[in-house]
């Protein structure tokens, strides 16, 4: 329904775009093309209608209104009072991810970083002293593996480039719905840091921001690991305890990225002489079942809710393929999720499955471990094991549909941004649990003074990292 109100009608428009209460012929020029705004009459009367914001007039006009949702307003002076002098908002989106060395002389301070995270290696804050040692030499004694598998792939991580590709694009998408934003990232272990990024969105003095962890799913050793870092910067600073944000903790069930990867599983499937006869084979990063088990990682739900969401919609589209989630990438000797990727692949070999499609489903851009673990050592696997027709579908990296779905993603978090809170809400702090705090510290004080000292330990870790 179009009426023929206009902005004039309206003291003031409060729109999903800044979230202010502002007069609508001042507008600033930044609001969605069309976007739901709350309006406050001369009545002082709160209606919910859709705006259309000029920006290149600064004119506003009223699409529609529904005229049901009407209420007086009681705080109208104070909207006035808080919103009199506001200064034009300065949005923020900051990408988190987790870094990958550019060269192989990085590798092993890369892997140092990684190790020497307390939510990598979760060790009893007592025994935090002991987390630098065991990460030289966990970095040192893993190294040359890793290095192999980064010179395999061209001598470095692609995941700066591609991350930064992607924060152009969702910049470019931002900018098309209307919103200029400033895009950071901000790696976890490795250029650019996820402080450096802080320190850049401190120097641009951003009035708003949006943490969007380039993760699908949840998990204490990615999201929560870099989260930790921003509650700890922000808790530091004066003008960032004071800076409204919003974390989007996971976008795994988001309807854009669940329809882009069933759109290339499907094109992937059509490569293959008899696509209905593919196993659709689900491979995601493991973590340590200690994490899912013990500090409440919701990695594994989250990771399991996503694969019933990309299968469901691929049954929509007549896609009745089976399909199968394992876990790959293990490291050190402790136990990880399972099945594990390798594991299954010789079991379905074995069964007289023929023809596979691999799905790497826990990160959004390539990196060694799509590049080197699933397209050379796996596909290997697979074809020795009896697998005769091998296919893997690609990350998402700046797919268009999925990166205007990120764009969204964004623009939905906007209003509820709020200054950060460090109640301890990400989960996996579980060191004020005093029993378990106990073990930890009493098996985690061994494992370090044993791997610290002997050198049979040594030798053992170096046949399995
Ligand atoms: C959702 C994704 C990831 C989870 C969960 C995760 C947990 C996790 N990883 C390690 C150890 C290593 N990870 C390494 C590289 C690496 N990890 C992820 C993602 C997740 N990790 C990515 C995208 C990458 C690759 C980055 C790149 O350079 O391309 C490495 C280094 C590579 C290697 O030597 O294999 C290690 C080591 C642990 C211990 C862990 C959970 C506790
Ligand atoms: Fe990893």
């Amino acid at each position: 329904m179009r009426s023929n109100l206009q902005a004039t009608d309206f003291k003031y428009v409060n729109c999903h775009c800044c979230g202010k209460f502002q007069d609508p012929n001042k507008h600033h020029a930044q609001a969605l093309a069309i976007s739901e705004v709350r309006l406050i009459d001369k009545r002082n009367t709160i209606k919910r209608g859709l705006f259309s914001c000029g920006p290149v007039h600064k004119r506003v006009v009223l699409q529609s209104i529904c005229m049901a949702s009407t209420r007086v307003c009681p705080f109208i002076e104070d909207f006035y009072e808080s919103h009199a002098d506001a200064k034009e908002d300065n949005v923020g989106v900051l990408l988190l991810n987790l870094g990958g060395p550019e060269t192989l002389s990085d590798v092993q301070p890369f892997l140092f970083n990684l190790f020497a995270d307390p939510d990598i290696i979760r060790l009893p804050r007592l025994f935090r002293f002991l987390q630098k040692p065991l990460a030289q030499l966990i970095s040192v004694l893993r190294a040359p593996k890793s290095k192999e598998g980064y010179a395999s792939i061209g001598g470095g991580s692609p995941l700066r480039k591609i991350t930064d590709e992607q924060a152009h694009a969702i910049k470019v998408a931002l900018k098309l719905k209307g919103i200029p934003v400033n895009v950071y990232v901000g790696m976890r272990y490795w250029y650019p840091f996820t402080e450096d990024a802080i320190h850049q969105i401190r120097r641009d003095r951003i009035t708003r921001l949006v943490v969007l962890p380039l993760y699908p799913q949840f998990s204490i050793s990615t999201t929560g690991s870099s989260l930790r870092v921003l509650e700890s910067a922000f808790r530091k600073d004066a003008y960032l305890s004071k800076l409204p944000v919003s974390v989007i903790q996971s976008w795994y069930q988001r309807d854009g990225y669940v329809k882009s990867m069933a759109d290339l599983i499907e094109k992937e499937l059509q490569k293959f002489a008899k696509p209905e006869e593919v196993m659709i084979f689900f491979s995601a990063h493991g973590v340590p079942v200690s994490y899912v088990e013990y500090a409440g990682d919701p990695y594994k739900d989250q990771m399991e809710d996503c694969i019933c969401l990309i299968m469901k919609e691929l049954k929509a589209r007549g896609v009745n393929n089976n399909h199968t989630l394992a876990y790959q990438s293990r490291v050190g000797p402790v136990q990880w999720l399972k099945p594990y990727t390798d594991e299954v692949l010789v079991e379905l070999g074995q069964k007289g499955v023929k023809s596979l499609l691999a799905v790497p489903v826990s990160f959004v851009s390539e990196h060694i471990e799509t590049l080197e673990e699933i397209d050379m050592e796996y596909k290997h696997l697979a074809l020795e094991s009896g697998i005769e027709n091998w296919g893997r579908v690609p990350a998402l990296g700046c797919t268009a549909s999925f990166i205007t779905d990120l764009a969204d993603a964004v623009i939905e978090a906007l209003p509820s941004a709020t200054v950060m809170s460090s109640s301890g809400s990400i989960p996996g702090d579980d060191y004020d649990d005093p029993v378990r705090y106990a073990i930890k510290m009493f098996f985690g004080s061994i494992l370090a003074f044993v791997l610290l000292l002997s050198p049979k330990v040594i030798l053992f870790f170096r046949s399995h990292l």
